[in-house]
């Protein structure tokens, strides 16, 4: 009988006049070898029909790329998507595959898009809109589904979110029961959607209300109503995002009995630490979007607890857990359904302070193109003093460009911008003016899991990531990636920040010497404190002559 294992040249020789089923064991012998070399999770995918929802997101096409990448044999990978911005579904995934993330691993498999099979579907409509004849490929072919897809809009109307994340997902999990050859089921949550709770285990938390009373009501209910009764339904939640991710975690347990399924929790998901490329973002949510206004000067003072844990989690780490649990969830197919709290805080704590301070120093070395003012950040928890800022700092310097504008001839824009950047800056408070414990034991347990070769291909070790060279690198990511400027006009930007420099210190000048002269005209007293600093400041000037006279 021959080992599995190593096949020598000599055991390759007897095997060719052996039984011809030993074609098919020499056959599984090099297979195997191959794959002992290979990483088991990167085998596992070999083979497999993968169903991706929301690949066309910020997340979705990390996983797509690194599963492609990693697993170049994966059988297929079908999308869900959806025609949008009157863009057809082909030219969607069209122009999605030209994008810089998939760079990599169109250099290391340059026909990577014959794997990629997209499916019209708009997970708010029932069955999710999928043709009959994509149902039945789905449901004969598909062995591992990751759900992304969610609205992950904080402002997002309840019946929408409701629609999109919790009955899109129902539609989905039902779609998922038919499926013949369904090994794991994947579900992507959010390490808040039990942000209620300072403490927050890798357990399915009861849900708020009955998930289908819910939908039923708001089924019926007059739009203008749900919105203004959703303060009241949301409760103690902060938005209908986390809200709606909560009810759908409890939908996704309900599944337990019929097919093996996991939970995925990241935190703040930003910039790439490594895979493709470190840097890599592609969209204003989470953190990047005040990053970026920060760059730009705009954002000048930001109402955070400086003390508290600021868990921002890198895309690629939280793509690297996402295929490992799939990849644990369909071979050892655990009796309870894994909730996995993707986060840095409890392993690597980063504060706020800290990152505002990395972001501001990152940006006064790689500064952004056109800056509307040098990047500074008052980052206060007391809200008087951030309102104080907000007024001197936003409103005043917009204000004042905006008739700058007016007055050439320009629209003003300026005030538009803070509008929006303060809306922002409300709803984000909620998540800068505290901190929240995770537990993160199910995701110790699973690197425990990963083979020496697992670990580096698939790395979620938080504990390895340096925060100041991350935040660095996220800044120029968000520079070069998201805003399209180039490194080489660094100088030219650095030139723009010494304008804006002398621009403040004329301006500084003339209004301390406007209100000074407002109180000379006034007051005796304020006209002697003048003169005194003058006579001063004269004999500081007639001695620095002197001195440099007598030196020559
Ligand atoms: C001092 C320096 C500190 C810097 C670092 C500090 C960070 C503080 C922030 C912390 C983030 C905490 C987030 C916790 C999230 C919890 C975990 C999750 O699950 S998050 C899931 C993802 N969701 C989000 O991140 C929030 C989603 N965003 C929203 O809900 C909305 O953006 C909004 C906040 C409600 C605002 O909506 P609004 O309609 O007003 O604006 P849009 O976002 O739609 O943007 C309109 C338009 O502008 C573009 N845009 C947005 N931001 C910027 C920017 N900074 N610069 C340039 N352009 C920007 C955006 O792309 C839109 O363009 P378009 O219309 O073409 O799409
Ligand atoms: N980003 C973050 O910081 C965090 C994200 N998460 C979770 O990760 C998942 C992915 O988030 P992220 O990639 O950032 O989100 P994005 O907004 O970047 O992507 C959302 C995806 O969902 C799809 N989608 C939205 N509405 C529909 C619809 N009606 N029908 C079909 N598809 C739809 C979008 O497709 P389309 O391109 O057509 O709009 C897109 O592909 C979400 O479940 C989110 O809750 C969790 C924690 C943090």
């Amino acid at each position: 009988m021959h080992r599995i294992g190593n096949a020598s040249g000599e055991e390759s020789q007897k095997a060719r006049f052996f039984h011809p089923c030993s074609q098919y064991l020499l056959q599984e012998v090099r297979r195997t070898e191959r794959e002992s070399t290979m990483s088991s999770i990167a085998a596992y995918y070999n083979g497999k029909t993968v169903l991706i929802t929301g690949a066309t997101g910020f997340m979705g096409k990390v996983l797509m790329e690194k599963l492609l990448r990693s697993s170049p044999d994966v059988e297929a990978v079908y999308i869900l998507v959806r025609p949008k911005a009157g863009q057809s579904m082909q030219e969607r995934v069209a122009n999605m595959v030209k994008s810089k993330v998939f760079d990599r691993v169109r250099e290391d498999c340059p026909n990577f898009q014959e794997k990629i099979k997209p499916i019209n579907a708009e997970l708010t409509q029932p069955n999710l809109a999928i043709s009959a004849k994509d149902s039945q490929e789905l449901l004969s072919q598909i062995n591992v589904v990751f759900h992304c897809a969610a609205t992950v809009r904080f402002d997002e109307p309840l019946k929408h979110a409701l629609l999109l994340n919790v009955m899109g997902t129902q539609q989905l999990l039902l779609l998922a029961r038919q499926m013949q050859k369904l090994e794991a089921f994947i579900h992507i949550s959010t390490a808040y959607a039990n942000c209620n709770r300072r403490n927050i285990d890798e357990v399915i938390y009861p849900p708020p209300v009955e998930t289908k009373k819910l939908c039923d009501l708001v089924d019926w209910l007059d739009e203008s109503i749900i919105q203004e009764i959703t303060p009241k339904l949301i409760g103690d939640w902060p938005n209908t995002y986390t809200y709606t991710k909560a009810l759908a975690e409890y939908l996704v347990q309900q599944e337990k009995e019929h097919f093996d399924v996991a939970i995925i929790r990241p935190s703040i998901v930003g910039a790439s630490w490594h895979e493709p490329f470190p840097g890599w973002i592609d969209n204003f949510n989470g953190a990047s979007g005040m990053i970026i206004a920060a760059g730009k000067g705009i954002l000048q003072t930001l109402k955070v607890n400086n003390d508290a844990v600021a868990d921002l989690i890198p895309v690629d780490v939280v793509i690297n857990l996402i295929l490992a649990a799939g990849w644990y969830t369909a071979i050892h197919r655990p009796k309870t359904m894994m909730v996995y709290n993707c986060t840095t805080g409890g392993i690597n704590p980063f504060c706020w302070g800290e990152i505002g301070y990395h972001v501001i120093s990152t940006f006064k070395r790689n500064p952004l193109e056109q800056a509307f003012r040098i990047p500074r950040a008052q980052t206060t928890s007391n809200h008087l003093i951030n309102q104080y800022w907000i007024t001197v700092s936003h409103k005043a310097p917009a204000m004042l460009y905006d008739f700058y504008l007016r007055l050439t001839g320009r629209k003003p824009r300026m005030m538009k911008i803070f509008n929006r950047l303060h809306k922002s800056m409300m709803l984000l408070e909620y998540f800068t003016c505290q901190s929240w414990e995770w537990s993160s034991e199910n995701m110790n347990m699973l690197m425990t899991q990963l083979s020496p070769e697992d670990r580096r291909l698939f790395n979620f070790d938080v504990r390895q990531l340096h925060w100041s060279e991350y935040i660095e690198n996220y800044c120029i990511g968000a520079k070069k990636y998201l805003l399209n400027e180039d490194m080489s006009g660094i100088p030219a930007a650095k030139q723009h920040l010494r304008k804006l420099r002398n621009i403040q210190y004329a301006f500084n000048t003339t209004l301390l010497v406007i209100i000074w002269r407002i109180f000379i005209a006034r007051s005796q007293m304020a006209r002697n404190i003048w003169y005194f600093v003058v006579s001063l400041c004269y004999k500081f000037l007639s001695y620095f002559r002197a001195s440099s006279t007598l030196r020559h």
